[in-house]
């Protein structure tokens, strides 16, 4: 069945209502490695209920509908669906527990052609239940790949940041555990790709990736680390594209550059020499 256009573009996307718990602040930090260093007040201060705070990037797993393109009402081949990018701007610091409204709709659908794929954009309101506040405004693409060349037009996307041309900044690595992605998960996002051996083969990985969104927190936590003395106020805004999916247990390079006030960044996974995320962007209160 093809990709269901009308459907998709139609979503009636249900409102989330979250209560997020001080627990699951700090399982979301876990999932990202944070407490890699415990004897490091200020790196614990995620994961330790003292003086807890919430990790910026947190917010892309707030109010979350789901892997709601599995619905066979959307025509996805879904097994081939990738994450492709993601942007975020905060307003409200994130509180560690409050009740929250996720409000989700589709913005387009671009059709790369027969072979290549979708991509669907997609993005949604955080706010806080209580006082109204809108805290944050989190978008993603999905890279559909098994369903280009459904008619629709090659609308583009958000323009990618531009690196600087040359040598970074600042470079931060990152291991990651061969259970990261299954810690990762019991943060909301249980798509089997990053479970189950079985469903990764089907779609052409050797073993389960980790999630596009963990690669994507550690990003936050390689800022955070590098450049804000783990100030969780200061980011404010964080953009990528992911370029190629990581493995669990990887180490995984960031290289950071500082410009225009703001940090420009790409990771890479040095040995196998291959970039995943890229175009990285990252604003700074
Ligand atoms: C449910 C899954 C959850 C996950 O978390 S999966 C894990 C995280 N995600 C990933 O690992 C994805 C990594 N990225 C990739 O594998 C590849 O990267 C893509 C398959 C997404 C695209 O690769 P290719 O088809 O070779 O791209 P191209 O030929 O360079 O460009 C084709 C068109 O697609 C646009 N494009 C390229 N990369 C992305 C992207 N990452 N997100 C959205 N659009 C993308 C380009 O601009 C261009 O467009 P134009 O034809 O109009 O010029």
């Amino acid at each position: 069945m093809p990709l269901d256009f009308d459907a998709l573009s139609n979503w009636d996307f249900e409102e989330i209502e979250q209560t997020l718990t001080e627990r699951d602040t700090i399982l979301y930090a876990l999932g990202l490695g944070f407490g890699e260093d415990p004897t490091d007040k200020k790196e614990l201060a995620y994961v330790y209920e003292d003086g807890l705070k919430a990790v910026p990037s947190m917010a892309v797993i707030l109010g979350y509908p789901g892997f709601w393109l599995r619905d066979p009402k959307t025509g996805v081949n879904w097994q081939k669906v990738l994450h492709g990018e993601q942007w975020l701007d905060i307003y409200k610091p994130l509180p560690t527990h409050a009740r929250l409204v996720g409000r989700s709709k589709i913005d387009f659908i671009a059709d790369k052609g027969e072979g290549k794929g979708a991509v669907i954009y997609q993005s949604r309101d955080i706010i806080d239940a209580d006082s109204g506040e809108k805290l944050a405004r989190v978008a993603m693409s999905a890279f559909c790949r098994g369903d280009g060349g459904f008619g629709g037009e090659n609308q583009a996307g958000p323009a990618p940041a531009v690196l600087p041309d040359r040598a970074p900044d600042h470079i931060c690595d990152i291991d990651t555990l061969p259970r990261q992605a299954l810690i990762y998960r019991l943060s909301g996002d249980f798509n089997p790709l990053h479970a189950d051996p079985d469903v990764a083969r089907s779609v052409g990985f050797d073993r389960p990736i980790l999630h596009g969104l963990a690669t994507y927190g550690l990003a936050a936590r390689a800022i955070l680390k590098t450049l804000l003395d783990y100030d969780s106020a200061r980011l404010v805004g964080l953009d990528v594209r992911f370029s190629a999916p990581v493995y669990p247990g990887e180490t995984v390079r960031f290289e950071i550059w500082e410009e225009d006030g703001e940090a420009r960044f790409r990771a890479s996974i040095p040995a196998r020499d291959v970039v995943v995320l890229n175009n990285g962007a990252a604003r700074f209160a």
